[in-house]
C-alpha cells in the first residue's frame, strides 16, 4: 500500500515539473519577438524591402490620429521602418530641385550674356543682386568685379563670362569651410554620473516654423541610413505637439524619442534625460529639438545657455545648429542674431530653399553668423535634406 502511495507521489511530481517546464519554455520562446519587435538587430531589420514604403506611411499616418499612444519608445514597436533613399539618388533629385526653383545667378547670367551692356543693364544685374538676400556690401564687391571682368573680356562670350561668375559665386560661398556634421563621440565631462559612454550631441535651436522638428527628423533617417544609433530628445515642451511630431518622427525612422509627457516640463530636464539615455545604450548621437517661441531675449537665453550647461554635465556638445528658413530673408537674419548670442552656434541648416529663388541668403548668412550653413532642407518629403555643396549650389544657380 506504502509503495503505491509512494509511486502516486512521485508520479504528481513529475506532472507538476512538466507543467512548469512546458510553461518556462513558451514564456522564453516569447523573449526574442518581443526584443526584435523594439530593436532591430541588423541593417535588413532597419531597411524593408521595396513596396512596403506605402505599408510604412498608411501605419505612421493612423499614429498621428488624435487620442495616439502618446509614449515614447522605441519606434520599431508600432510602425514599419520606412526605407531611405540613397544618398546619390538623393542629391541628384535635390540639384534638380534647386536648379528648378531658378536662383538668381541664372538671371544675372542672362543679362551677362547680352553682350555689350548698357548701363541699364549693368543696374538690371545690380537690382537682381540685390533682391536676392546678398545684401548691399556683397552686392557693391560683386558688381565691381562683373565689370572689371566684363571689360577684361569679350562680354559676347557666353562661357566666359559664366565662368567668371561661377568663381566669383563659389567664392563668395567659400567652399573651404568644414561643413561637416560633428558626430564625434566626445570623453564624458568631469564627475558625470552617467553609465555608458556619451553619444555625439547636436542640438537644434532656432525660430518655431523654421522646420526643426522636421530637421531632426530627417536627420536622425539620414543618420540610421548610415548605420548609426540614433536617440532624439523633445526638448520643446512648449507644446505637447511638438513632442508628438517628433515621436511621429522616431517612429519613421526606428529611433527612440525622449520626452516628457507633461506640457511645459523643463526643457533642460528632457535635453538632459536624453544624452543619458543615449550614453546608457552606447548610441552613436543624439539629437534634442528645442522650442523657439520666446517672448523676450532674455529668456531665450536663459531657456537656450540652460538646455546647453545641462546636456554638458554629461558630455560636450559638439553640434549646434541654427535652423532657418530660407524664405524668411533679412528678417530672419535678424531673429539668427539673437540665437547666435544666446548660444555659440557651430553650423546653419537653411530650410525651405525649395521655397525661394533668393539664394543669395546662404552668402548673408554665413558672413553675418559666421559659420558654415551646413545642411539644406529643400521639401517636406522625409529625403529633402541635404548636405550643403557649395560647386553643386553654385551650378544649380546658373542652371
Ligand atoms: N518646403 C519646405 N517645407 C519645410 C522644410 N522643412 C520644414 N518644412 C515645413 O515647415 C513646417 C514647420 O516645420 P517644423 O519642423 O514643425 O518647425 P519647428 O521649427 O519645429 O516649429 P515649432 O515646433 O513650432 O517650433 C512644416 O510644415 C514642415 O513640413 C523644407 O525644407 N521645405
Amino acid at each position: 500500500m506504502d509503495l503505491i502511495l509512494i509511486v502516486i507521489a512521485v508520479l504528481v511530481v513529475l506532472a507538476l515539473a512538466g507543467g512548469l517546464w512546458l510553461y518556462v519554455g513558451r514564456r522564453q520562446g516569447d523573449l526574442p519577438e518581443d526584443l526584435s519587435a523594439h530593436k532591430p538587430t541588423s541593417i535588413e531589420d532597419l531597411f524593408p524591402q521595396e513596396g512596403q514604403e506605402g505599408q510604412a506611411a498608411e501605419e505612421v499616418g493612423e499614429r498621428e490620429e488624435p487620442g495616439a499612444e502618446p509614449e515614447a519608445r522605441p519606434a520599431a514597436t508600432t510602425a514599419t521602418l520606412e526605407s531611405p533613399e540613397s544618398i546619390p539618388g538623393r542629391m541628384q533629385r535635390l540639384r534638380a530641385r534647386l536648379a528648378g526653383a531658378g536662383g538668381f545667378g541664372k538671371a544675372v547670367l542672362s543679362v551677362l550674356s547680352r553682350g555689350d551692356l548698357t548701363e541699364a543693364d549693368w543696374e538690371e544685374i545690380e537690382d537682381t543682386l540685390l533682391t536676392s538676400d546678398l545684401g548691399i556690401e556683397v552686392t557693391t564687391q560683386l558688381m565691381e568685379e562683373l565689370r572689371t571682368q566684363a571689360k577684361v573680356l569679350d562680354t559676347s562670350d557666353p562661357q566666359a563670362i559664366r565662368a567668371v561668375l561661377r568663381s566669383e559665386l563659389l567664392a563668395l560661398v567659400d567652399p573651404d569651410l568644414d561643413r561637416s556634421v560633428n558626430l564625434e563621440r566626445p570623453a564624458a565631462a568631469e564627475g558625470a554620473e552617467i553609465a555608458g559612454t556619451p553619444a555625439a550631441a547636436i542640438l537644434m535651436v532656432g525660430v518655431n516654423g523654421t522646420g526643426k522638428t522636421t530637421t531632426c527628423g530627417k536627420l536622425a533617417r539620414v543618420l540610421v541610413a548610415q548605420d548609426k544609433s540614433v536617440v532624439m530628445g523633445a526638448a520643446d515642451t512648449f507644446r505637447a505637439a511638438a513632442a508628438e511630431q517628433l515621436s511621429t518622427w522616431g517612429q519613421r525612422v526606428g529611433v527612440e524619442v525622449v520626452r516628457s509627457e507633461r506640457e511645459g516640463a523643463d526643457p533642460a530636464s528632457v535635453a538632459f534625460d536624453a544624452v543619458r539615455t543615449a550614453a546608457e545604450q552606447e548610441a552613436d548621437a543624439v539629437v534634442v529639438d528645442t522650442a523657439g517661441r520666446l517672448q523676450n531675449k532674455a529668456g531665450l537665453m536663459d531657456e537656450l545657455g540652460k538646455i546647453k550647461r545641462v546636456m554638458e554635465k554629461v558630455a560636450p556638445v559638439g553640434e549646434v545648429l541654427l535652423v532657418l528658413d530660407a524664405t524668411t530673408g533679412q528678417n530672419g537674419m535678424r531673429q539668427a542674431q539673437v540665437f547666435a548670442e544666446a548660444v555659440g552656434i557651430t553650423g546653419i541648416v537653411l530650410t525651405k530653399l525649395d521655397g525661394t529663388a533668393k539664394g543669395g541668403i546662404v552668402v548673408t548668412v554665413q558672413k553675418e553668423l559666421g559659420v558654415p550653413v551646413k545642411l539644406v532642407g529643400l521639401g517636406e518629403g522625409a529625403d529633402d535634406l541635404a548636405p550643403f555643396d557649395p560647386e553643386g549650389f553654385v551650378d544649380a544657380l546658373l542652371g
